[in-house]
């Protein structure tokens, strides 16, 4: 079992315009990586930002913190070389988004970058399988992709306990309305990358948050362990 307990928070919920300094605050309190949503305003109904900004964080804020792209875009083939460039880590692009995944996951691979591969709540977790050989990392979203803030999807976990017993070492990651009262769920469900917004970035405690959510996915991990 090679896979632990990460916890990336998703700066969408932040001050915006202090995205560099809530970076910071997010790695200082205890953040494994930080998850960035770029958003197209034609994949999903909401716009964000690209890889000027990815270029003018990784500058500011150093080359150790690990950013995974959300690239919630239309053609994701396009960002593939300039996110690489601006210093992206993982480049986690939507199946729903491209005709040729496999192609794609081969450029993402050779510009660097490990591969995310992400579903929205309406497609099966047997149209990932297939590339889930090749893939870092699965990503099952618990809402519709767009917006942070949003209420958790119960009913996506059962994906994600199919995934775990397929790819006992695989990368599972979820996203959306994910706090202190849905992690359980996500942790049993087998789920060790966490992405959580609002429930951190716009708490009064995000060090204990994200402490918390940690230590409830590193004892599911342990469990599952002794389990086998
Ligand atoms: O990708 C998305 C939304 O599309 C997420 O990363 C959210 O931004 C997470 O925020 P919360 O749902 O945890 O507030
Ligand atoms: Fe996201």
């Amino acid at each position: 079992m090679a896979y632990t307990a990460k916890i990336g928070p998703s700066i969408l919920s932040s001050d915006l315009s202090q995205l560099g300094r809530e970076c910071e605050r997010m790695m200082e309190c205890g953040a494994d990586y930080l998850h960035l949503d770029v958003m197209d305003g034609h994949f999903v109904p909401n716009i964000t930002f690209g890889h000027p900004m990815v270029e003018c964080l990784r500058h500011s804020i150093g080359p150790d913190p690990f950013f995974d792209m959300h690239m919630m875009v239309s053609r994701p083939e396009q960002w593939v070389k300039p996110m690489a460039a601006a210093g992206a880590n993982q480049y986690t692009f939507h199946l729903e988004a491209t005709t040729n995944p496999g192609n794609l996951i081969k450029e993402i691979r050779e510009s660097g970058m490990k591969v995310g591969l992400a579903i929205k709540p309406g497609t099966t977790v047997e149209e990932l399988a297939p590339w889930a050989g090749q893939i870092d990392m699965a990503l099952v979203m618990t809402v519709e992709p767009g917006f942070g803030g949003q209420k958790f999807m119960d009913d996506m976990m059962p994906k994600v306990s199919w995934l775990r017993s397929q790819f006992p070492s695989l990368d599972i990651e979820v996203d959306g309305g994910v706090g202190p009262d849905s992690i359980h769920r996500c942790a049993e469900a087998g789920a060790n990358m966490i992405v959580s917004g609002s429930a951190v970035v716009s708490c009064d405690d995000p060090r204990s948050v994200i402490a918390l959510l940690k230590n409830v996915v590193s004892e599911a991990i342990q469990k599952r362990s002794l389990d086998r």
